[in-house]
């Protein structure tokens, strides 16, 4: 057995009782044939996964597929400027007991999966403030451990506790990552979907889509991603998660409108929405 097959089998017979709701669905497809072990070779070598790219390129999908394959809860963070420690390590809070009231500390995302041994998944990493995330540096590193600021307990991860970062890369608004912190992770590109993976999607998303307009919608996406590679329109013109949306709409209204509402819409220029309605438009029969 690979150290992955037996790393997939001895997580998997692990029970996280109420936690097991925090376990990830699966279903992300991957756009060749290694990049999905890839990356399951770096959590079984237990260093940090960096997901790099463009919005709705599956990217939480695929973190949740990696919870999925080792039946593995996993607690998300969603960063922000207001991301601050007590968003990731949990705060102190006043209770009863025994009509006494007392000081408790409520864990928060990564303490638990520090301590539990759950997937940890950043997403939009870059998009916290330069000084909140250095406090998670010795737990990604080989020293996997950290001592809560708020407690003054020193935490030592399980073996299984794995961390996993999503950034969307040249996404407006967003900084770029911390050198240091980056430097912990290794890095994978997360294009959008194209080909034969794409066509897979859509037939696992709308079975019951007629050819047509399944036809419609991947000769559509395949136009868009060239016209993103010319340049000519922004990443997210091609988004997967806006043509899935396209899709279902168009089961209630008629496909140009629906694409018009799920993309061309979404894009700030004229110029960008006109060549988005063009091209869409040499594929409507
Ligand atoms: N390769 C893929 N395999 C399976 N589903 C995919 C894939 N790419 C996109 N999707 C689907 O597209 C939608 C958006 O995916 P997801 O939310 O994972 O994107 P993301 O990269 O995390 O986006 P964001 O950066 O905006 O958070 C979901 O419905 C997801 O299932």
């Amino acid at each position: 057995m690979s150290l992955i097959e037996n790393e997939i089998s001895k997580r998997k017979q692990r029970t996280h009782g109420d936690d097991e709701i925090l376990i990830g669905k699966g279903g992300y497809i991957a756009p060749d044939d290694y990049l999905w072990r890839d990356i399951l070779s770096a959590v079984v070598l237990k260093k940090p996964v960096l997901l790099k790219g463009p919005t709705g390129a599956g990217k939480t999908k695929l973190a949740e597929s990696v919870s999925a394959v080792f039946a593995q809860p996993m607690q998300s963070v969603n960063c922000s400027v207001d991301l601050d420690a007590e968003a990731l390590l949990g705060f102190k809070t006043l209770v009863q007991k025994d009509g006494q009231s007392v000081i408790e500390f409520v864990e928060g995302p990564v303490v638990t999966a520090m301590k539990k041994g759950h997937i940890l998944y950043i997403d939009e990493i870059n998009m916290a403030k330069a000084e909140t995330l250095p406090i998670l540096h010795s737990a990604l590193d080989y020293r996997r451990m950290m001592t809560n600021p708020f407690t003054g307990e020193v935490i030592q991860a399980h073996p299984d506790f794995s961390v996993i970062s999503a950034i969307n890369e040249g996404y407006i608004g967003t900084a770029p990552m911390n050198e240091a912190l980056k430097n912990r992770f290794i890095a994978y590109p997360v294009p959008y979907l194209t080909g034969d993976q794409l066509a897979e999607l859509w037939n696992r998303e709308f079975p019951e889509a007629s050819t047509e307009l399944k036809s419609f919608m991947l000769h559509l996406a395949a136009d868009l991603m060239k016209q993103v590679e010319n340049g000519l329109l922004s990443e997210e013109a091609a988004s997967i998660r806006s043509l899935l949306d396209a899709t279902a709409l168009s089961a209630h209204m008629d496909p140009m409108r629906a694409v018009n509402y799920a993309i061309a819409e979404k894009l700030e220029d004229e110029s960008e929405r006109e060549l988005f309605r063009d091209l869409a438009n040499t594929w409507i029969k």
